[in-house]
């Protein structure tokens, strides 16, 4: 079995989790689509979403599903998101698609996250295989980069690529992440870091985990 039937599992099984009636926080990044095109069978069923990225807006505008703003709704049951990493205590790296600032946002408004990965994403540390992005304002770039040199970390600016909200983007490599909280909180404290991609403080509450062995679900 392939990377993306495994994503399909997970995503297909993310189905369950979806209230007739309600609006679905949706995430973003190509595990997700799998999860999007599920959801078209559920269009008549549910009142919308919220989409943390224009491309997932229009993969669900496209289905027929309705798109809210953030600022429309007061808060959300569920928020689905894959992962770049997630560990044994459902912390998360996230970002690989550019999106992080939007899913630390609406995922904030859900009271459960569920986060569909296939089973290569799981790792024991954060940080062991994906490089950390961090989302900063574009005249901060050097100065954050500094500051990450300073951390141990080595930023690499992500060429071409502008974020939904104007910003860029550095893959921080080699930092471990042993302490993912205290890390979230350091790097968010600099000048001109919009977010970093460690999901932390809000960790997932449900992870679907799609392998050659079938579905797996850690709650
Ligand atoms: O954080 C994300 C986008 O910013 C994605 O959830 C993450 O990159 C996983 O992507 P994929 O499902 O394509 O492996």
């Amino acid at each position: 079995m392939d990377q993306l039937e495994m994503k399909k599992q997970a995503a297909q099984a993310a189905l369950k989790y979806v209230e007739a009636g309600s609006i679905v926080g949706v995430g973003s990044g190509s595990t997700v689509n799998c999860f999007i095109e599920a959801l078209g069978a559920m269009a008549d069923q549910i009142k919308g979403a919220v989409a943390a990225s224009k491309e997932s807006e229009r993969r669900l505008l496209a289905l027929g599903i309705d798109v809210f703003n953030a600022n429309e709704v007061s808060g959300l049951d569920i928020y689905v998101d894959g992962a770049d990493e997630i560990n044994p205590q459902k912390m998360m790296i996230k970002g690989g698609g550019a999106a992080l600032t939007r899913e630390k946002i609406v995922s904030s408004l859900a009271k459960k996250f569920i986060c569909i990965v296939d089973s290569t994403k799981q790792v024991d540390v954060l940080g062991s295989t994906f490089p950390l992005p961090v989302e900063v304002i574009p005249m901060a770039r050097s100065y954050v980069a500094r500051k990450l040199v300073g951390l141990g970390g080595q930023p690499e600016y992500r060429e071409g690529v502008v974020t939904d909200n104007g910003n860029v983007i550095l893959d921080v490599h080699h930092f471990k992440l042993m302490q993912p909280i205290e890390m979230e909180k350091t790097l968010n404290n600099i000048a001109g870091v919009v977010t970093n991609g460690i999901f932390a403080l809000r960790r997932a509450d449900i992870v679907i985990v799609g392998s050659t062995q079938g579905v797996q679900i850690l709650a």
